[in-house]
């Protein structure tokens, strides 16, 4: 017999208001990485991005990212591709312990203008485990064959 058992982990989501009626956000494949998420813009309104221009766009959820883990808020290739639209802090980082709207940065790196409006897919959230490290003040460092090389030390 086999059992199966889903070892996601799962994700809270909490709607505030002006998210109401928007769908959930998703994995449009059933491998993929990231989870669309979608403009909570007012209904019938339309937010403008200039190009040049950055804005913060609410998507009506708070997330609840389990302990261990943290949310990446990256592009959306096609609308890199096809409008110049990008995450200006790619990837954005959502820590476990955040408990505000998730919000995603968009930058116009495009010649015209871009129009969002209700509900349009605008990025994508990956969910990936993250540690936090123990800090320490040294005085030693330890030796390297990389040494201080870096920055195209090995070559192009
Ligand atoms: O694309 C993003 C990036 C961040 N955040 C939220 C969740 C994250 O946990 C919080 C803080 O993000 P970050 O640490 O990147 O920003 P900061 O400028 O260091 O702000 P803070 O001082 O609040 O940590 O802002 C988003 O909603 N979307
Ligand atoms: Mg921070």
């Amino acid at each position: 017999m086999t059992i199966h058992t889903d070892t996601r982990p799962p994700l809270n989501l909490i709607r505030l208001p002006h998210g109401e009626g928007l769908e959930l956000p998703a994995y449009q494949t059933r491998g993929a990485a990231g989870m669309d998420l979608r403009a909570a813009v007012d209904d019938g309104a339309t937010l403008t991005i200039l190009p040049g221009k950055r804005e913060l766009v609410p998507t009506g959820f708070i997330f609840e990212i389990p302990e261990g883990y943290e949310g990446q808020v990256r592009p959306r290739s096609g609308l890199a591709y096809k409008h110049g639209i990008t995450c200006l802090n790619s990837p954005g980082t959502v820590d476990s312990d955040y408990r505000g709207e998730v919000k995603v940065l968009l930058i116009n790196l495009g010649e015209e203008p871009f129009e969002i409006t209700r509900g349009m897919r605008i990025a994508q959230m990956v969910i990936a485990p993250s540690i936090q490290a123990r800090i320490f003040e040294t005085t030693d460092v330890s030796e390297t064959l990389r040494g201080a090389g870096g920055f195209g030390s090995t070559g192009v």
